[in-house]
Order: structure tokens, then sequence, then C-alpha cells
């Protein structure tokens, strides 16, 4: 690795690091009298992946969702593609490129795998209710390009067998991959993964893993997640950001963060799975 704090490097694996795509400036985020984060900048750059890890608490969840729009922080920047970002709806923050994958599974059970995937190309549909009665071709070539995009993620993440099975009935590792799926689907700049190990077993880690890295490999999407599988974590991220009661306390590469005292302290002690 080379200039790593500069913006463009390359990893040991040889992947190419560019510049800053999201950047969080001074974010302080309250729930009354709770201040779940306090004064944290850091950057995400394009292509890399990007771990948020922290003890139960630390405030991970909160900012993953301040950076998917769900909670707009009291103090703070948040830049994203070179501009400062007013403070945004998530359907915004959605269409601005950053689709996200949540802790608790949300798909729609009822639907089958396809129908869940095509969902997550809403926010490109473009062809409204009116212009799909005047245009009808319009329409349908859209729905075509959107097929076809669907389609290509559903083998790429090996999930073709149940394309057509009602969410509902799946395993739980396997809802995990159609929400990866989906989230793919609104071709991201900025892919948020909640936990994406959280609840599976240790061959179930290994496929998600290796489903990561090589969508970020493949399409190039940069990645950042939450996670508390400290293995994983340190496996699978360029640089990796650690919280503590609110605070940031470390931020580096998996390395450095493993020998950083503050981050040692923080952790001994606490159960992580
Ligand atoms: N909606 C909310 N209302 C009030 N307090 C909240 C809310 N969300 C989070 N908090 C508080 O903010 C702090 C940080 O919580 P957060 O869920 O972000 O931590 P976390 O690191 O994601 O924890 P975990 O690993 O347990 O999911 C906690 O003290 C929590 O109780």
């Amino acid at each position: 690795m080379n200039d790593i704090s500069g913006g463009n490097y390359t990893t040991a694996d040889g992947r190419k690091i560019g510049s800053t795509l999201m950047e969080m400036k001074n974010i302080t985020l309250r729930f009354g009298g709770v201040i779940a984060i306090k004064d944290i900048s850091f950057d995400i750059h394009e292509g890399e992946i990007r771990a948020i890890i922290g003890p139960n608490g630390a405030g991970k969840s909160s900012m993953l969702n301040v950076v998917s729009g769900f909670y707009n922080p009291q103090e703070g920047e948040v830049w994203f593609r070179g501009s400062k970002r007013p403070p945004m709806k998530p359907y915004q923050v959605a269409q601005q490129g950053i689709a996200r994958t949540f802790q608790n599974i949300a798909l729609f059970e009822g639907m089958s795998v396809l129908d869940n995937v095509m969902t997550g190309r809403l926010t490109h549909m473009k062809a409204g209710l009116l212009s799909q009665m005047i245009w009808k071709g319009k329409a349908e070539k859209e729905e075509t390009e959107n097929r076809e995009l669907v389609e290509k993620i559903i083998d790429f993440l090996e999930i073709q067998a149940i394309r057509k099975t009602p969410v509902g009935r799946l395993p739980y590792g396997l809802k995990k991959r159609v929400e990866l799926a989906r989230a793919l689907a609104a071709e991201p700049k900025l892919l948020l993964l909640d936990e994406p190990m959280a609840g599976m077993n240790v061959e179930e880690k290994e496929d998600m893993s290796r489903f990561i890295l090589d969508v970020n490999d493949e399409f190039g999407t940069t990645i950042a997640l939450i996670e508390h599988d400290m293995g994983v974590v340190m496996d699978l991220s360029d640089r990796v950001v650690v919280m503590d009661y609110g605070k940031k306390i470390g931020d580096g590469t998996p390395d450095e963060v493993r020998n950083n005292q503050e981050v040692i302290d923080a952790y001994l002690g606490v159960a992580h799975d």
C-alpha cells in the first residue's frame, strides 16, 4: 500500500483505490441528551472496502444512518462526490447513488427473489405511468434493460436456482444474499452493509465474504460496512474506523488498528462474536 491518507493508493492485492468519494466532517448526532456520535470525521475513497467497528452502543448504526440520510446530524458536514450534501430524505440519498442492506432483513417475504431484486431498480425507473401509456415502447425498453441487469446480478450472486422462490421460504443466509442483490440492482456508487454476517454460520460467512469481495472487484463498487465479527472485518477491509462511546478512537489499515492501544483497551473484556 502507498500514500493511503492522500486518496489514491494501490492495495496489497493490486486493487486501485481512487480519490475521496465521501467525506464526513466533524459529525455530531444527539438523541435528546444522548450523544450517539461526537465530532467524528472520516472519508471513504472510490473502490475501497471501509469498515466501521466498535463495541455495542458505540454509535456504528447511527453513523451508517447518517451516511444513508436516515438521520441528519445536528453538527458537521457530509460531502459526497465532491459536493456538500444538504439535509436529505433517504430516498433522495438513494437517488444520489447510495444503497444499503439492513441488520434485520427488509425484503418482501411473499414476493419471489426476482421481484425483490427488481425493486432495487425503482430509483432508476424513469417512465412514469402517463409516459408508459403514451410511450409504451420506451417503458418496455426500460423494463428489458432492467431485467437484463437484474438477471446478471442474480447470476453473479449464484441465486439463479431460487429466482422464482418466495423469499419467505429461504434460509437466512440466502435472504441476506438476496438483500445484497437488491442493493446492487440500484447500481450504487456506495454500498452500505449493516452487519452483513450477523446470525450466519461459518460457511455462510465465508460465502458472504467472497461475494462482498467479488462485488467490489467486478463492479468496482465502493463498500462501507458495519460488522461485529472482527476476523471478517480485518480480512475484508482496506481501512477501518473504530468507534467507542460515540467517539472515533482509531482509523487506519487493519494492521494499524489492531496495534492501536486505545482500540485494544476498548475491546478488552468486551464480548465479541
Ligand atoms: N433512535 C434512537 N433514540 C435514542 N437513542 C438512540 C437511538 N439510536 C441510538 N441511540 C443511542 O445512541 C447510542 C449509539 O447507538 P448505536 O445503535 O448507533 O450503536 P451501535 O454501535 O450500532 O450498537 P450495536 O452494535 O449494539 O448495534 C446508544 O447509546 C443508543 O442507545
